[in-house]
C-alpha cells in the first residue's frame, strides 16, 4: 500500500488456496432491520462488520433500536421509538439503508433526517418515496425525490394497497415487503413498469421474511404481505458470495485452485450463479458440504451475459472477461447507472485506460481483450471496482488501485485477505 494507492499484486503462478469470506451484507441487513421490527431481541449470528453494516446499525439505534455486539455476533433489540425530539439517519452510500429505513421512522412519532455522501445524493429512490406516501407517510425533500428527506413519523403507518415501479432498483420493492410486517394492514403491492432487477434478491427478502415469521405471498407482479409479529430469538447470516466473486474469479484467471469456506448448499444469494457461469467460462466447480472449489485453467472463454439479475457481479465478471479468448457481452444492466456509481460509465473507461477494448451499450458492456498494462485504476468510492482492479492485477504488472479503503463498504479486511490468497 503506498500513499492513496494499492499496487494490485501479480499471481506468482497457478493458485492453491482457501479463502473465508465476511457475512453477506444483503443478509446481514435484511436481518438486522427484521430483528429491529420483532417483539422480543435477535441474536444475529456471523453478520457483516463493515461499512455498511454499521451504517444500518447507527440506522437502527437512532430510530430507537438496541445494538449490542457479542464477539462475532450481534444482539439486535426492537425500535422502541419514544420521544418526539429529531433524529438523524446517516446512510453513507449504502441502497440497503437509504431504502429499507425511511418506512421505520413512519412507525416512530419524531421527525427524522435522511442523508449521506454525494453519491447517495443522486442513486435513484423516488418511486419509493412516492409508494411511502401513498401508504400515508409524511415525507418531506428536497423536490428532487432524493436525500436529503425528512419522514416525520406520526407513530404508526396505515398500509394497504399501493403501486411501486421497482425497475430502477429492486430495493424499493424489498423496503416495503421487509417493513409490512409493522404496517397496521400489512401491504399489498402491485409492481408497475419494467420488471426490477435483481430477482435473487427479492427472493431472499420473502426468504428471510418468512424465517421471521412473516407469510409474505406472491402471484406473478403482486406481493402481499400481512401484519405480523414478527420473531426469529439467533439468525445466522451466510458467507457474502458477492465478495467472494473475485477470489473464484482468481482461480479462473490465474489459473490452480481456490475454496470458499461454508458456500450454503441452498441460497437466495445472487453470487450462487457463479458456479454456472464459472463452468460456462471453462472452469471446474466442486460444491460440497464444506464450500466451494474452483479449478481454473488460467483461460477463459468469451459469453454473452445477461447479468439483469445479478448486476453487482458486474465489474468483477467484466474484469475476468477482459481475459477472454474473444469478444464478450454483457447485457441488462442498464440500472448499474445508479449504483454506488455510474458502473457502466465507470468500467468503460478504467477497463480501457490498461488497455481493453470496453465500451458501453444501452444496457451493458461490450468487451475486446487487448494486451493490458499498468495505469491507475479510479474506483470512484465503489467497493466493487477495488475487487475488479484486483482480478486484473493478477496477469497485469502495475495496476495501482485508488483509494482501495473504499472496499470497506463491504469487506475492509479485502487487502489482506487478497494479499494472502497470493501466498
Ligand atoms: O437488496 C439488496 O440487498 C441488494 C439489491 C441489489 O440492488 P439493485 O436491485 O438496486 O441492483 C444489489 O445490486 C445490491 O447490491 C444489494
Ligand atoms: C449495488 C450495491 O450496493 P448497495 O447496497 O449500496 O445498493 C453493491 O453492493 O453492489
Amino acid at each position: 500500500m503506498s500513499g492513496n494507492t494499492w499496487t494490485a499484486p501479480t499471481a506468482p503462478g497457478p493458485l492453491d488456496a482457501s479463502v473465508r469470506v465476511p457475512g453477506s451484507k444483503s443478509i446481514t441487513n435484511r436481518a438486522f432491520v427484521l430483528a429491529a421490527l420483532s417483539a422480543a431481541p435477535t441474536l444475529v449470528r456471523r453478520p457483516l462488520d463493515s461499512r455498511d453494516a454499521r451504517l444500518m446499525q447507527g440506522a437502527l439505534t437512532a430510530l430507537g433500536g438496541g445494538v449490542e455486539r457479542r464477539g462475532d455476533d450481534v444482539l439486535v433489540s426492537p425500535l422502541a421509538p419514544e420521544g418526539t425530539e429529531p433524529a438523524s439517519v446517516v446512510l453513507g452510500n449504502a441502497g440497503t439503508v437509504a431504502r429499507f429505513t425511511p418506512a421505520l421512522a413512519g412507525l416512530g412519532s419524531r421527525p427524522v433526517l435522511f442523508d449521506g455522501d454525494e453519491a447517495i445524493r443522486r442513486r435513484p429512490i423516488a418511486p419509493l418515496l412516492r409508494a411511502l406516501r401513498d401508504l400515508g407517510l409524511d415525507v418531506e425533500d428536497e423536490g428532487r425525490g432524493a436525500p436529503p428527506f425528512t419522514v416525520r413519523g406520526h407513530g404508526g403507518i396505515a398500509g394497504g394497497k399501493v403501486e411501486l415501479d421497482s425497475s430502477a432498483s429492486s430495493q424499493f420493492l424489498s423496503a416495503l415487503l421487509l417493513a409490512a410486517p409493522a404496517f397496521e394492514s400489512g401491504v399489498t403491492v402491485r409492481l408497475v413498469g419494467d420488471a426490477p432487477p435483481s430477482e435473487p434478491h427479492i427472493a431472499m427478502t420473502l426468504d428471510l421474511l418468512r424465517r421471521f415469521g412473516a407469510a409474505p405471498e406472491r402471484s406473478g407482479v403482486e406481493f402481499h404481505v400481512p401484519a405480523t409479529a414478527l420473531s426469529c430469538p439467533e439468525y445466522e447470516v451466510e458467507p457474502d458470495l458477492s465478495t467472494a466473486a473475485p477470489f473464484v474469479a482468481a482461480a479462473a484467471v490465474a489459473g490452480g485452485t481456490v475454496r470458499v469456506e461454508g458456500w450454503p448448499q441452498h441460497t437466495t444469494q445472487p453470487g450462487d450463479w457463479l458456479r454456472s457461469l464459472l463452468t460456462e467460462l471453462g472452469q471446474r466447480v466442486e460444491l460440497d458440504e464444506t464450500g466451494l472449489t474452483v479449478t481454473g485453467t488460467g483461460e477463459v472463454r468469451a459469453a454473452r451475459l445477461d447479468l439483469h439479475e445479478v448486476g453487482e457481479l458486474t465489474p468483477v465478471v467484466a474484469a475476468m472477461l477482459c481475459f477472454g479468448d474473444g469478444p464478450s457481452v454483457i447485457s441488462g444492466v442498464a440500472h448499474l447507472r445508479g449504483h454506488e456509481t455510474d458502473r457502466l460509465a465507470a468500467l468503460a473507461t478504467e477497463l480501457s485506460a490498461l488497455g481493453a477494448g470496453v465500451t458501453e451499450t444501452a444496457d451493458g458492456l461490450a468487451i475486446t481483450p487487448a494486451p493490458l498494462h499498468g495505469g491507475v485504476f479510479h474506483t470512484y468510492e465503489d467497493h466493487r471496482l477495488v475487487m475488479a482492479a484486483a482480478v486484473l492485477g493478477l496477469r497485469v504488472p502495475g495496476v495501482e488501485v485508488e483509494d482501495p479503503e473504499t472496499v470497506g463498504k463491504t469487506f475492509p479486511e479485502f487487502t489482506a485477505t487478497w494479499q494472502a490468497l497470493l501466498g
